[in-house]
């Protein structure tokens, strides 16, 4: 089949992509939203449901990046970490269900008041577009979460489709979403460039044959970007924008 004109390889000062791209996946949390004080506000007010010590916002940002279940077990490890004796002494998982619950009570109350669109998104979203590229956004955050902050942030005209962390049996870094969102897109993996900021999204894309490009600011589970294996590294989305 021909490959119209529009869907060339990237060429961007250092880097080479070096097949035609019909689509790109886009990663939310680290990569479009800076979401670290939706997560912090949200999990301050579970924590304090749940009378147990609040979390500074650099303790979370290492944690943020698998998934929303993640998250929760890992700051309420942390919490009762904190805690007097006797709470210290409770069990995680006992508590796993109620904290779930007030989570999503506090996030859906507050998602998007305390995010900010990282410099150059707008940007980098409509010189895809002009690419002629298709968009779809997987993170996996739950899409419940997900959808409400792509409309408040004015991203959610930019995608077809949009996929959270409970949209399919796995999540990043596992390929299958990568792989069900080129199917529902209708491209094969190897035209469908995946745009992350974590090594998440870099595994899940060479595992499913995607292209992939991280952006340097994002979270990344607290480590350098640089040493992930990708196909290059962007300073923002905006960089797309180049020819
Ligand atoms: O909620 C998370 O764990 C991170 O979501 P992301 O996949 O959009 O980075
Ligand atoms: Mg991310």
């Amino acid at each position: 089949m021909q490959v119209p004109l529009l869907f060339n390889p990237i060429a961007l000062n250092s880097i080479r992509i070096n097949t035609p791209i019909q689509a790109a996946i886009v990663d939310l949390d680290g990569t479009m939203v800076d979401t670290l004080g939706d997560f912090a506000a949200a999990l301050n007010g579970m924590l304090a449901d749940l009378a147990l010590p609040a979390i500074t916002t650099a303790t979370i940002e290492p944690m943020v990046g698998k998934g929303s279940e993640h998250l929760l077990n890992l700051v309420l490890k942390h919490a009762l970490a904190q805690s007097a004796p006797a709470q210290a002494a409770i069990n995680s998982e006992a508590l796993f269900e109620r904290a779930w619950d007030r989570y999503q009570h506090h996030y859906l109350a507050i998602n998007g008041q305390f995010s900010q669109l990282y410099p150059g998104v707008l940007a980098g979203l409509q010189a895809m577009q002009q690419r002629g590229w298709k968009l779809a956004c997987l993170t996996n955050k739950p899409t419940a979460f997900a959808l409400p902050l792509l409309q408040a942030k004015g991203l959610d005209s930019f995608f077809s489709q949009v996929f959270g962390g409970d949209a399919f049996e796995r999540k990043k870094p596992d390929p299958l979403p990568l792989l069900k969102t080129c199917e529902a897109l209708g491209t094969l993996p190897q035209h469908t460039l995946m745009l992350g900021d974590s090594r998440n999204d870099a595994q899940a894309a060479r595992a499913a044959g995607c292209p992939v490009l991280l952006v340097r600011y994002g979270y990344n589970h607290g480590e350098p970007v640089e040493a992930v294996d990708t196909d290059g590294l962007l300073d923002s989305l905006a960089d797309l924008a180049q020819r």
